[in-house]
């Protein structure tokens, strides 16, 4: 028994409603005019159901004055049901428009709160799916059957109290199709919801895949991967497919059951209806009337089994929905940029252990105190835990054990907004959104003036190529603009770093797609800056990191030494090492240029 409840998945669709209850509710003056217009239907419903009967009878019986003077009440009838039908539509599709307006912001909103550690568990296709289908799927709860679920019902009483005014034995009969609509509703209503779900977790793989495809295109190219791709997603729009036809299917079959009971039914009335003519009890007008409200009554009953299939649709959209909305976030409201975030005067790492899965240890208790107005570099072989550390201190993700803090404050107790306001990031890989050169250097801070953002631009040593393109800082990147070397793009970053003004840099390889002309001056240029900030730097060339105040050699999660160059470079261990292997590679690099 609970197995089939479970089935009806009730749980399901008091979570949609959950969901959607408070979008309801801001709408509730639409909904009300809905209901309102949803009494006129039921009114004309009966309305154009006497007016067959009255007109048949006054033809049959020669009335000829009745039948001029139903003329005005047809048309009226017909003028008034024309203005009902307008604004039912209209008011029904601005409803859900604006509440899946609503949703999506609210699902943006939510995913920009959730943590980097959690959202990374997500593939970004079914993020889209989210928007693309999951939110649209909604609209089988708050547009027209949310008004169909109390229409039908009341319809269908207001049409059987009619009908037994007619003839109470006819319209016993009506009583029986009640439990076989519902019935048959029931069972499509779990068959459609099932393959449903299996509709959206297949397009949720195709999208994820097809991102996957357009990020990797040149890696696609250059191994000669296009077929194999093609066959992949293709695979998955066959297995689409065959889950739409399943799809197609089971809605066909419900609804020739659903005009099977109908017709049955209809013919059944008319029968026995024709037969209490024949016998003088009920008059032909009458019988025109009774079969047209016998459809009013047994179309919503076939109509409510309709809308519970659309339920159990919404129903699994929202447990989709769920992956992301049920996600627990620390925080309701976005980080927001603080002008010149907090200025620290000491930031440490406290007996720091991190691990992003429990059995590998990435960061194995870590000491380090970061001396502020100091150019610190972090140095170490590949997987040392280099940008783990950058991911910590900005406190995108929590150490399991010791603390980072700042001023003797944890980090973990600052809000968002004044941590993320106190560091400037340039990250290994650049991200330039689309859009005109200016648009993404002013989007570091607000109020940037044009004289901040040239001079910031000088210093990334970009300035000179922006003034070549067509529109200098106008210039549309991106996509549909200018495409940007990879060292363009970097410059730019740098350039968008800087603007932000926050007092701790973190750069993480930023110069390392520069030449060497190109780097020295952007080297130059952030020497400079660096004077007031406190600068994190992450490098792999050693040669450009030689004059840091400090440099921490990482290995495995820990830090083998400190000190300034100086002082490692006579010291027997890894950074010794490293300059040296780096050493042997730059002079065989020269030796095989002067072959
Ligand atoms: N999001 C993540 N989830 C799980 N493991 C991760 C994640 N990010 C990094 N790692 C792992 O953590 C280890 C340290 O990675 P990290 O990126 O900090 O190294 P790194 O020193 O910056 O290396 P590189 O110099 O190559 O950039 C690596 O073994 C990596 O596989």
């Amino acid at each position: 028994m609970t197995s089939i409840l479970n089935e009806f998945n009730f749980t399901g669709i008091r979570n949609t409603f959950k969901l959607v209850s408070p979008y309801i509710f801001k709408n509730v003056k639409f909904y009300v005019l809905l209901i309102i217009l949803l009494f006129v239907d039921i009114l004309l419903t009966i309305g154009f159901a006497w007016f067959f009967g009255a007109i048949t009878d006054a033809a049959v019986q020669g009335q000829f004055e009745k039948l001029k003077s139903l003329i005005p009440i047809i048309l009226t009838l017909i003028v008034i049901s024309l203005f009902s039908t307008f604004f039912k539509t209209f008011l029904e599709s601005y409803i859900t428009s604006n509440i899946r307006r609503k949703l999506k912001d609210h699902v943006l909103k939510q995913i920009l709160l959730i943590s980097p550690e959690k959202i990374s568990k997500q593939r970004s296709g079914d993020l889209l799916t989210h928007f693309t289908n999951d939110i649209s799927s909604i609209d089988g709860v708050i547009g027209s059957n949310l008004i169909y679920l109390i229409q039908l019902p009341l319809v269908s009483i207001a049409v059987f109290i009619y009908m037994l005014q007619i003839n109470w034995q006819l319209s016993v009969i009506s009583l029986f199709i009640i439990p076989f609509a519902i019935i048959i509703g029931g069972i499509f209503g779990i068959l459609i919801r099932n393959n449903s779900r299996n509709i959206y977790n297949k397009i949720g793989d195709i999208n994820s895949n097809l991102t996957e495809t357009f990020q990797g295109l040149s890696v696609i190219r250059s191994f000669t991967l296009e077929n194999f791709s093609i066959k992949k997603i293709s695979n998955l729009n066959n297995q689409l497919f065959k889950l739409e036809v399943k799809n197609a299917k089971l809605r066909g079959n419900f609804y020739v059951i659903g005009e099977a009971i109908s017709s049955i039914t209809y013919i059944a009335s008319l029968c026995l209806g024709a037969f209490f003519v024949s016998k003088g009890q009920i008059s032909v007008g009458s019988l025109l009337t009774f079969v047209t409200l016998m459809q009013h009554l047994i179309n919503p009953l076939t109509g409510l089994a309709g809308i519970w299939g659309s339920f159990q649709t919404s129903a699994s959209a929202v447990e989709r929905l769920s992956n992301v909305l049920e996600v627990k976030t620390e925080n309701s409201e976005l980080p927001i940029y603080k002008n010149k975030g907090r200025f620290p005067e000491k930031i440490k790492f406290r007996n720091v252990t991190f691990s992003y899965k429990p059995q590998t240890t990435i960061i194995k208790n870590l000491n380090l105190e970061i001396p502020t107005g100091k150019v610190v570099a972090i140095v170490g072989p590949s997987g040392a835990g280099k940008t783990t550390l950058f991911q910590l201190i900005q406190g995108y993700y929590k150490p399991q054990l010791g603390q980072i803090l700042m001023d003797d404050v944890p980090i973990n107790n600052l809000s968002p907004s004044e941590l993320r306001s106190t560091y400037a990031l340039v990250a290994q890989e650049t991200f330039l959104f689309s859009g005109s050169i200016k648009d993404n250097l002013l989007l570091a801070r607000p109020n940037i003036t044009q004289n901040e953002m040239i001079n910031a631009t000088m210093h990334a040593n970009i300035h000179e190529f922006i003034m070549t393109l067509p529109e200098q800082y106008e210039t549309e990147i991106g996509e549909r603009g200018v495409r940007l070397s990879v060292g363009q793009k970097q410059r730019i970053a740098i350039a968008r770093a800087i603007l932000k003004d926050a007092p701790i840099l973190l750069l993480d390889e930023a110069t390392s797609a520069l030449d060497s002309e190109s780097e020295f001056h952007v080297k130059l240029a952030l020497d400079h800056l660096m004077k007031n900030l406190t600068t994190l730097v992450i490098a792999h060339r050693l040669s450009t990191i030689q004059h840091a105040d400090l440099i921490v050699v990482m290995d495995n999660g820990e830090i083998v030494q400190t000190g300034t160059h100086e002082k490692l470079i006579k010291e027997e261990g890894m950074y010794k090492r490293l300059t040296q292997i780096q050493n042997m590679v730059k002079n065989s690099e020269l030796d095989s240029l002067a072959l």
